[in-house]
């Protein structure tokens, strides 16, 4: 049995601790948010069966087989880089964190101080395994589209593209590099931060976001070509009922790579 300390505790956070209710094999003990959300999670946990303890920090001296983050960029400051220090290994889904100059050598270097390892989660897109092993014969392109419904970039810079209450037919709201992606649009980089890590680096991964007020998916467009030859990947992720900027794929993302944990064999 696996003891797991959870990150935040959300759209994702629920979906994953509803899953692993079924799974003998991994417990988690305790979920880590901010004193503010407490009385909230605490109600989202009400319907499970064996729910984990609601916490703003791990106490001292315990010590989880791992910690899985579900949180948001700031988790990976506050709790992800002391855990690593501290010889927790850690799964990490707010990827996109990682475009912040400087914070991959010091989650590297947190992680060799504690003698562990950091490992970051494909989320909501696929085909990483077939990235980062294309990146091994040589990359020349790689090309990344989003598209989302048009009140799923609300909050965003797409606001002052167009009006995205009224838009009446799909609208390109970004075109760059993922690193411009990234510092424009952190909430919805993870995937763009994701595929550069596992391919051509943030500057040469060029990105495009799409408004799109027909559409009620998320849909990840992948195209990369290089030695291997090419690929093309079209992925149209369900939107979470809890939080439509995130696509239910991320939950069994992190479920997926739990369970490659804790299973004898993994896939
Ligand atoms: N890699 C990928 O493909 C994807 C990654 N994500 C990442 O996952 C994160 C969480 O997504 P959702 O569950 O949909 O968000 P959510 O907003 O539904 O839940 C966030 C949870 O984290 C807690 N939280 C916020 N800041 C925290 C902190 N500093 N320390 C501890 N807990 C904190 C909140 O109280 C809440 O419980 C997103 O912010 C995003 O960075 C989301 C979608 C896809
Ligand atoms: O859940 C998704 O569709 C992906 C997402 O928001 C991101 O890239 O941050």
């Amino acid at each position: 049995m696996l003891h797991i300390a959870m990150i935040g505790c959300g759209a994702i956070g629920v979906g994953v601790l509803e899953l692993l209710e079924s799974d003998p094999h991994l417990c988690v003990d305790a979920v880590i948010v901010p004193e503010a959300s407490q009385p909230l999670v605490r109600q989202r946990l009400g319907g499970l069966r064996n729910p984990p303890r609601v916490l703003s920090e791990l106490p001292a001296g315990v010590r989880p087989d791992l910690l899985v983050e579900c949180a948001g960029h700031r988790a990976i400051e506050e709790h992800v880089l002391p855990a690593l220090t501290q010889g927790i290994p850690c799964l990490v889904v707010s990827v996109g964190a990682l475009s912040e100059p400087g914070l991959v050598e010091r989650l590297e270097a947190a992680a060799e101080f504690g003698g562990t390892r950091i490992e970051l989660l494909p989320g909501a897109i696929g085909g990483i395994d077939a990235l980062s092993a294309a990146k091994v014969g040589g990359l020349e392109s790689v090309r990344y589209t989003g598209r989302k419904p048009a009140r799923a970039w609300l909050g965003t810079p797409g606001e002052q593209v167009c009006d995205l209450e009224h838009l009446e037919e799909a609208r390109v709201i970004f075109e760059g590099s993922a690193r411009e992606a990234a510092r424009l649009y952190p909430k919805n980089a993870n995937v763009a931060a994701t595929l550069s890590l596992a391919g051509l680096g943030l500057d040469r991964t060029q990105v495009r976001l799409i408004a799109d007020p027909e559409s009620c998916e998320n849909v990840h467009q992948v195209e990369a070509s290089g030695a291997f030859g090419g690929f093309e990947l079209t992925l149209r992720g369900k939107p979470l009922a809890a939080n439509p900027k995130t696509s239910a794929l991320t939950v069994f993302s992190v479920v997926r790579a739990l369970g490659n944990h804790a299973h004898v064999i993994s896939i």
